[in-house]
């Protein structure tokens, strides 16, 4: 546990939903007033009329510095301790609720607790000042906020305790950092990436058309959301389906200021991603991956684009999102064999960059197929931890980001030759056996067993069908890694030692194939 500050005016609710949170978190509750009572000896409407506001002000200071260097778990403030600089300045590196309340509510609440000394006179109208005056601190210092009115206080408390487990991965590429939240319920933070929008545009599949609703109805008033669906899949991943995007955002008048948000798989956040990369040069994007690949890979990254006939994503931009919202719920309804898929991107950040990922699914592969499970959870994370560190340094792959295309010169082929009816994942999977015989064959590490195994124990394929070798060549001839007529392909040096080497020859590429055909 660490420290979490509940901030907000008179009558929010700050001691009880604090409290309450702490409970539901197993938790110690402190309550920074009472400190300041206990020191002072006497109550808080007393140390205001025998010592003054001021007096008050700066023994709350102090007890606030106190109680955020030694307590761990919840803290309730009083209404205006964000009034001092120190204590917001304090803050600033601790995570932050504010709560909110409607003036009625307030005043409500405050005549059932008479014993605050600033609303003894007039207190409706006091109130609505404090309000006013103080909401730009509470802002300020929160890392989120919650509106209390007409609320439950364990509908509250177990509410802050789900977005308290959101863990948030920033994205530091040479552009502007984004954040990707990962959690549950995390599709509820998209008012907060709304930027000056006042329109909308959700890009969704039938399979997501649900949430792409419930994320249209989480839109303030004065914006307006606007749903469009794609064909499933890689059919929507088009120059055609990107046009008819175009004409759509034309017929809306969507400006600069306006927001795509991709709801779906890794095809739909790649295409959403290429239709605002384009749009007016570029508008915003968030994306919410439905999908464990999306989560894990395509939404993060800034890689747009779309398929055409001259092969696999070889049409796109870099277009970084203005934020990655990873609900780990979503995963419930993604059928198992597109979870396994993105188990395989999951795997190629074990094998090229963290190794506790292959440990994970080796030691309970049952537990890494649990869609809505603790392993899911963490695997996500870690995945997303390798990608977001491998962009940041190499946002348009002028050299390591090669490292995240580990199998992929092999799978991209098989995409195409197989017209894009085999899964991403799928086709990685086999991929990454391709480039463990190669780094078997070039005289590197061996990890073909290791890599098998793994993947099979997700029921990912593991092999290709003979007598394909002339056409996938072709095909990984237009590689984007190929530098000229030279072919580059990412191997290992050792497991989470990637490389790209462009001395592989053709013999040896032919016979890690025919091992693959085995
Ligand atoms: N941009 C990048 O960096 C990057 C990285 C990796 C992959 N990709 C691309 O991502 C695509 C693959 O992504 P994918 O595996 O998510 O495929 P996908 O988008 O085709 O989704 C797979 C299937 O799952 C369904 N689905 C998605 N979420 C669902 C949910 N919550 N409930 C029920 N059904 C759901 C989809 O409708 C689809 O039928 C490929 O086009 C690949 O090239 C891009
Ligand atoms: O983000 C990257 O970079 C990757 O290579 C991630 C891959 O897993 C992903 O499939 C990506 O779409 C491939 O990129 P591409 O440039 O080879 O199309």
């Amino acid at each position: 546990m660490s420290l979490v500050v509940i901030v907000g005016p008179p009558g929010s609710g700050k001691t009880t939903v604090g409290r309450a949170l702490a409970e539901a978190l197993g938790a110690p509750f402190r309550d920074a007033d009472a400190d300041i009572v206990a020191v002072a000896g006497k109550p808080i409407a007393d140390i205001f009329v025998d010592d003054g506001e001021e007096h008050f002000r700066a023994l709350e200071r102090e007890a606030v510095r106190r109680a955020v260097a030694e307590h761990d778990g919840v803290l309730a403030l009083g209404g205006g301790a964000v009034l001092a600089d120190s204590t917001r300045k304090l803050l600033a590196d601790t995570t932050v609720v504010h709560l909110r309340v409607d003036v009625a509510e307030a005043v409500r609440r405050n005549e059932i607790d008479k014993g605050r000394p600033l609303l003894a006179v007039n207190p409706r109208a006091t109130l609505r000042r404090l309000l006013e005056e103080r909401l730009p601190l509470y802002r300020e210092v929160a890392d989120f906020e919650i509106d209390t009115t007409g609320r439950d206080v364990a509908g509250l408390a177990e509410e802050i305790r789900a977005k308290l487990a959101v863990r948030t991965v920033v994205v530091n590429d040479a552009e502007t950092p984004y954040p990707v939240l990962i959690g549950r319920g995390t599709v509820e933070r998209l008012p907060e990436f709304l930027g000056k929008a006042a329109r909308v545009a959700v890009l969704h599949t039938a399979s997501t058309a649900a949430l792409a609703e419930r994320v249209g109805a989480l839109l303030p008033d004065g914006v307006e959301a606007t749903l469009m669906e794609l064909p499933d899949a890689e059919d929507g991943k088009t120059v055609a389906v990107a046009e008819q995007c175009w004409d759509a955002l034309g017929a809306e008048g969507f400006t600069r200021t306006d927001l795509v948000v991709g709801v779906g798989g890794g095809a739909v956040t790649d295409l959403a991603g290429f239709v605002a990369a384009c749009w007016l040069r570029g508008v915003a994007v968030v994306h919410v991956p439905t999908s464990l690949l999306g989560a894990v890979d395509a939404a993060v990254g800034g890689k747009t684009g779309v398929n055409t006939a001259a092969g696999k994503n070889l049409v796109g931009a870099f277009h970084p999102p203005r934020a990655v919202l990873v609900d780990l719920d979503n995963f419930a309804t993604l059928p198992g064999r597109d979870l396994a898929a993105g188990l395989a991107e999951v795997v190629k950040a074990g094998f090229i960059a963290d190794p506790v990922i292959l440990d994970l699914v080796e030691a309970d592969p049952a537990a890494a197929l649990d869609a809505t499970g603790p392993v899911v959870a963490e695997l996500v994370e870690r995945a997303i931890a390798v990608k977001a560190e491998v962009v940041a340094s190499d946002l348009k792959e002028g050299g390591l980001r090669a490292v995240l295309n580990y199998g992929h010169t092999f799978a991209h082929a098989v995409e195409k030759l197989e017209h894009y009816r085999w899964r991403h994942g799928d086709a990685v999977a086999v991929g990454m056996v391709y480039a463990a015989h190669l780094n078997a064959i070039t005289g590197r590490v061996d990890l073909v067993d290791r890599t098998k195994d793994v993947l099979e124990s997700l029921g990912l394929p593991t092999t290709y069908e003979a007598g394909r070798w002339d056409d996938l060549l072709q095909v990984m001839k237009i590689d984007k890694k190929n530098v000229g007529a030279t072919q580059r392909f990412v191997l290992l040096d050792a497991l989470a030692a990637p490389l790209v080497v462009d001395d592989v020859t053709a013999e040896q590429q032919r016979e890690a194939y025919e091992r693959l055909t085995a």
